[in-house]
């Protein structure tokens, strides 16, 4: 069955009482949502699932798809939850609507914890909280009536709308752009944009505050998902909704959400206004996702080369990597990654990241310079390009933000300011800003201990970027001379290829430790 054009058309009527079904704000409340107006909140959210096995059925292991989460939705926003499959995002989404029950951690839903109440304590809660699920093909009964689906609620909850359940769920049906006169209809009757309009109708009934949207799009094809969205949208906008977008399309999430969650391997790694995650991504992990959207854009050929392959697939959730979950495939892991798991701390005012060496940002464990041997591996699948900018932006920042005479620590780090963004935002203010990052480090590079700090990956592909540099002859005339003039006294600038980097570096790590570097070598394979 064909949509129906009029489907695109939002109108929303009067509701059965009379009033109109706008609620207050509608939508200046997604923008001007004030940062204490939380409408949900979870803490430490863990669901690990049992491994059972044998007669007795004993529990020999546990999936750890959600892992101790952090997070919290603001009234009127919408919260886009992004990541490779299997990292957790369904579970969470039925964890914060209580369609399973956590193992750990806490949800609160306007200040109300909620995270072991029972069935009849939640049954107030459920007017309030709905979910709508990924498959429009298997999650509505086919032996119902569309009325009957999108009534069920009504009845479940027992409310009796004014003027009756068929007139509302009638009402619904043509907030959705559906045709009410297809009330008796049965679900094969619709097309799949259709079955998911009324997947929305059925969660819109009780008139929720908060709606759960697990990929609700990827189902569909691509001229209906725009439908979709926008219908999901225009509803956001008239009915003052806060939504929870699940999905693992980059591009659907950034057109619906304010604010971005990024997962891997059942924890948050990065979280983040939409523009600003877009724009300037923290999280190694966050980048590599990023690159892989395709850029609709020829005149970009560049653009191939920034693509950044992540090598293998999602380590197991039964037994996930120790420290940061992401060092097995991060081309930028150190030993620190391997053993400590980073905090998700909020490095940029609104967005927060758990990285030790966080991209364009200054280094949170810069005497930490030892790349791991996966790491290794993982950087041969990352551009040269990609390094040396992303080594660019960090020294800059790392400047800008530590001054010539400290080193950076996450401290200082956290009282960042928006410096970091300009840095980003276009090669040759970076490189400007790079060279001038790599003067400022000059005085840091004297101390003791930072000297093999400099030698890291912040400093070093600054000069290798400009060596290979195809600019102008005096751009990267100044800069080379520069970086030669300082190569002995400071290995903030020495000139190092992909491959002499790494035998620099682990050099370095011979000369520092020599065990514990081969210890990590092999316990990394
Ligand atoms: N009921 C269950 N019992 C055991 N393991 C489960 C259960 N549900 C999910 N898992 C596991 O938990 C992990 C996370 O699953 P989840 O469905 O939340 O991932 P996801 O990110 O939503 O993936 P996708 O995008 O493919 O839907 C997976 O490894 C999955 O196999």
């Amino acid at each position: 069955m064909s949509e129906n054009p009029k489907d695109t058309a939002v109108t929303t009527p009067a509701k059965s009482d009379g009033t109109k079904a706008t609620a207050a704000g509608g939508a200046t409340l997604t923008k001007d949502a004030a940062d204490g107006d939380v409408l949900l909140k979870v803490t430490g959210l863990q669901k690990h699932f049992p491994i059972k096995k044998g007669l007795l059925q004993r529990q020999v292991g546990a999936v750890h798809a959600v892992d101790g989460i952090d997070f919290e939705v603001r009234r009127g926003e919408t919260l886009g939850v992004v990541g490779e499959s299997g990292c957790g995002k369904s579970t969470m989404g039925r964890l914060i609507t209580r369609l399973l029950e956590p193992t750990g951690g806490r949800i609160e839903f306007e200040g109300r914890d909620i995270t072991h109440l029972g069935v009849g304590g939640m049954r107030p809660l459920r007017r309030d909280v709905q979910m709508i699920f990924q498959d429009p093909y298997s999650s509505l009964n086919p032996r119902h009536t569309i009325g009957t689906i999108v009534g069920a609620p009504f009845r479940l909850q027992g409310v009796e709308p004014e003027g009756g359940i068929k007139k509302e769920v009638q009402r619904l049906l043509s907030v959705v752009g559906l045709n009410p006169e297809h009330y008796n209809r049965y679900p094969h009757e619709f097309s799949g944009g259709q079955r998911q309009r009324i997947g929305i109708a059925r969660a819109l009934a009780l008139n929720p505050k908060l709606v759960v949207a697990d990929e609700p799009v990827s189902a569909l094809d691509v001229s209906i998902q725009a439908q979709v969205v926008n219908l999901l949208d225009d509803l956001q906008q008239e009915l003052g909704l806060t939504y929870v977008i699940i999905a693992h399309d980059l591009s659907v999430v950034r057109h619906v959400s304010d604010r971005i969650a990024v997962m891997y391997l059942g924890k948050i790694v990065e979280l983040a206004d939409r523009d600003q995650l877009y724009k300037s991504p923290m999280h190694p992990y966050t980048k590599a996702l990023l690159s892989a959207v395709p850029i609709p854009d020829p005149s970009r050929k560049s653009a191939r080369s920034e693509r950044i392959l992540l090598k293998g697939d999602v380590p197991s959730p039964i037994s996930p990597p120790s420290g940061c979950r992401f060092h097995t495939r991060c081309w930028k892991a150190t030993e620190i990654c391997r053993t400590t798991e980073p905090p998700l701390a909020e490095l940029r005012p609104g967005q927060r990241v758990a990285c030790h060496h966080p991209e364009n940002f200054a280094d949170q464990q810069p005497q930490d310079t030892v790349l791991l041997s996966a790491a290794k591996e993982a950087a041969e699948l990352v551009s040269d390009e990609v390094l040396a900018q992303s080594a660019e932006t960090s020294a800059a920042v790392a400047a800008e933000l530590e001054g010539p005479a400290e080193p950076a620590s996450g401290e200082s780090v956290s009282k960042s300011a928006g410096s970091a963004e300009s840095s980003s935002e276009s090669g040759e203010s970076v490189s400007k800003t790079a060279r001038s990052a790599s003067e400022a480090t000059e005085p840091a590079s004297k101390s003791t201990e930072p000297v093999s700090k400099s030698v890291s990956k912040p400093t070093e592909p600054v000069s290798k970027s400009v060596s290979k540099s195809t600019e102008p002859a005096s751009e990267s005339a100044e800069p080379a001379s520069e970086s030669a003039e300082s190569a002995s006294a400071e290995p903030a600038s020495v000139d190092v290829s992909k491959t002499d980097r790494r035998e620099a570096a682990g050099e370095t790590g011979r000369q520092e430790s020599a065990e514990e570097s081969d210890g990590q070598e092999s316990t990394d394979k």
